[in-house]
């Protein structure tokens, strides 16, 4: 992780949520350019102003109750807007003060927080995107003018979803769709934690990580995180020659190393969770992001590739999954399947049968220790109230309508919504994303406008030309070539001999 990033946020929102003091960050011209570069946040508003200032003194209650929704710890609306200010009246920042050309006080601008960066204002300059506010006297005014900005409709009354009116474990449809944000961050925290332990470091490492890319690039649901994905997987080989990854060093970001690649885009906005956010800052997130991710591709599969998915989920915990106890209590559910599975619906219910082992096992757990998360307890799911057919009895299933419930859950609701930024990059990226849709199984039925049809029927002729350059490199892969490889993965026989801890046995089969 960049130094900078997310601890100099989270710091700074969570010393002040301690100390009950304000919600905007106060920034200063030391860590103004990284605050600003480093945020998740997509927009900023930056309000300028002097601590003798009476106008100020009376404008801050307006400005932190806005701030309340969308900074620090408990933001109802997190990692969407950051608010911050800046003193002028303090020596330091006469100079940044300047550079905005503030001649009064208070003044506040909006704009993307990356052109904060090292920018600049004057009141001749009209294309920046950087924009002096009008209209924000009150908070009431502030929130709307906002609220036209970005099209939103908050309220200053906003309360922090599903953790003090209902049990959020019984979050309903209109939460899980919240939750595809978790599951890119959980994608790329995955990512960045194979990267800072270098766990790709054998061909088995390696094997189970492109299987996994191989899973994510159809049917990840953030089509940023497919894009990503395919990029890495298109250039595995120049990566990773014979499972030997160049990753870079730690701090740098060097090109053509693993490190130089984000699984689900540079502009990721980071740092926030928000259906998986505890209630205390160590509990939930990632891996809670980790599982949701797991049930969103395990309803987007197809019947035939059912007993990959299974091989590629259980290979990917056991090797990059660093919680030892999670990883080994997961492989030994893998290793209990004995029988291939055949169609999705098989790897859906396992899955949702296996989390509930692990809810089962933790709710005991976190009974007796005081670990667990008091406003998220653990629970077998779904409940009830939330899926009222799913249950024959009080302690059996209608699996078939658990089945149909989280189809629902976790694949219609969970349809990436990010659109392509502007211009959509350079050609090969333009290439990769098209790749990336084309081979998505879509799990809904949409509806395609006429120009997006058009644009998909031409990205599949760019398609046809990338299929054609990947499977090249694919052939060249030696273990594609080895009937036991394709064995390996079709038989259950062999999923028992993947999961083996034996390395003489995996080094005979390899
Ligand atoms: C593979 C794996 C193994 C783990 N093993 C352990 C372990 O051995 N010990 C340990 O302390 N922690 C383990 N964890 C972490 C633990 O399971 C939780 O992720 C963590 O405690 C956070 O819990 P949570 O309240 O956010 O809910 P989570 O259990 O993370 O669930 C996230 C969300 O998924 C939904 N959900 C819950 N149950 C199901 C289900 N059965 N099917 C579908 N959706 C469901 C709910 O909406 C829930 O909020 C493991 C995590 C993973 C990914």
């Amino acid at each position: 992780f960049s130094p900078g990033s997310r601890s100099i946020l989270r710091d700074i929102g969570n010393a002040i949520a301690d100390d009950q003091k304000d919600n905007a960050i106060e920034l200063n011209a030391t860590n103004f350019d990284s605050v600003f570069r480093d945020t998740p946040a997509k927009y900023a508003v930056l309000e300028f102003f002097a601590h003798w200032c009476p106008a100020c003194r009376n404008y801050k209650p307006h400005y932190e109750k806005v701030a309340r929704l969308f900074n620090g710890p408990d933001a109802v609306h997190p990692g969407l807007v950051l608010m911050a200010r800046v003193d002028c009246a303090v020596k330091m920042n006469v100079k940044l003060c300047d550079k905005f050309s503030i001649t009064h006080y208070p003044v506040l601008f909006w704009g993307p927080p990356r052109k904060f960066v090292g920018g600049s204002w004057g009141p001749k300059q009209d294309k920046s995107e950087i924009i002096l506010m009008d209209d924000w006297r009150t908070s009431d005014l502030l929130l709307s003018w906002i609220n036209k900005q970005i099209g939103s409709s908050y309220g200053l009354d906003d309360q922090k979803f599903g953790n003090d009116h209902l049990l959020p474990n019984m979050s309903d449809h209109e939460q899980i769709s919240q939750a595809l944000y978790d599951i890119e961050e959980a994608t790329e925290e995955a990512f960045d934690i194979i990267l800072s332990h270098k766990a790709i470091k054998s061909s088995e490492t390696s094997t189970s990580f492109i299987r996994f890319l191989q899973l994510l690039v159809p049917h990840h649901p953030s089509k940023r995180c497919r894009k990503g994905s395919a990029e890495i997987l298109l250039n595995f080989d120049e990566l990773c020659p014979l499972g030997e990854c160049s990753y870079g060093h730690d701090s740098a970001v060097e090109n053509n190393t693993l490190r130089s690649f984000h699984i689900c885009g540079k502009d990721l906005p980071r740092g926030y969770y928000m259906f998986c956010r505890g209630s205390k800052n160590e509990t939930r997130g990632f891996s809670c992001g980790l599982w949701i991710m797991m049930h969103s591709l395990s309803v987007r599969i197809e019947d035939g590739e059912s007993q990959f998915a299974f091989t590629a989920i259980c290979d990917f915990i056991n090797n990059f999954f660093m919680c030892d106890e999670c990883r080994q209590h997961f492989h030994d559910m893998c290793l209990s399947v004995k029988t291939p599975f055949k169609k999705s619906r098989d790897i859906v219910l396992w899955l949702w049968s296996a989390h509930n082992k692990v809810n089962e096992r933790l709710k005991k757990d976190e009974a007796s220790l005081g670990t667990g998360d008091p406003k998220f307890p653990k629970m077998i799911w779904p409940p009830k109230q939330l899926c009222p057919s799913c249950y024959l009895s009080s302690t059996d299933w209608d699996h078939d309508e658990v089945y149909k419930f989280l189809k629902k859950y976790y694949g219609e609701k969970l349809v990436s919504s990010h659109k392509k930024n502007g211009d959509g990059g350079s050609k090969e990226e333009v290439v990769v994303a098209a790749a990336a849709d084309e081979m998505a199984v879509p799990t809904n039925a949409l509806v395609v406008p006429v120009g997006a049809a058009l644009a998909i029927a031409l990205a599949s002729c760019a398609f046809g030309a990338l299929a054609c350059y990947w499977r090249t490199q694919q052939k060249n892969r030696k273990y594609y070539h080895n009937p036991h490889y394709l064995k390996r993965y079709n038989s259950n026989f062999m999923v028992m001999n993947t999961f083996s801890n034996n390395e003489s046995e995996r080094e005979k089969e390899r």
